[in-house]
């Protein structure tokens, strides 16, 4: 199982679009139409089954709100930063 990340640790592993929450990082993406925000979170998905780590998603109008934390650990961990990660590359 994967190590709580420092505040300091998760600062610096952390890509620059996210913020953290208590225990969650969280980036809210934002799109030009609502059926993009869904194919987004469905290719999200498909990278939380390959990594087995499973984020919350929150689809609205044009936007897809996503909340990262290692359940496991109680808290971010580099599973966390590494597929925060990987949700911007698809973003992009
Ligand atoms: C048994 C445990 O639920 C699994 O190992 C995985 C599934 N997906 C998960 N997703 C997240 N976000 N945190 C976890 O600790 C986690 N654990």
């Amino acid at each position: 199982m994967a190590d709580l990340l420092s505040e300091a640790e998760i600062e610096a592993q952390k890509p620059a679009d996210w913020t953290v929450e208590g225990d969650e990082l969280v980036r809210t993406y934002e799109f030009d139409s609502y059926l993009e925000g869904v194919g987004f979170a469905a290719g999200a998905g498909g990278l939380a089954e390959e990594a087995f780590h499973h984020p919350e998603l929150t689809i609205g109008w044009r936007e897809v709100e996503v909340r990262l934390t290692t359940h496991d650990a109680g808290g971010i961990t580099e599973n966390d930063t590494d597929l925060a990660a990987r949700f911007d590359e698809l973003a992009d």
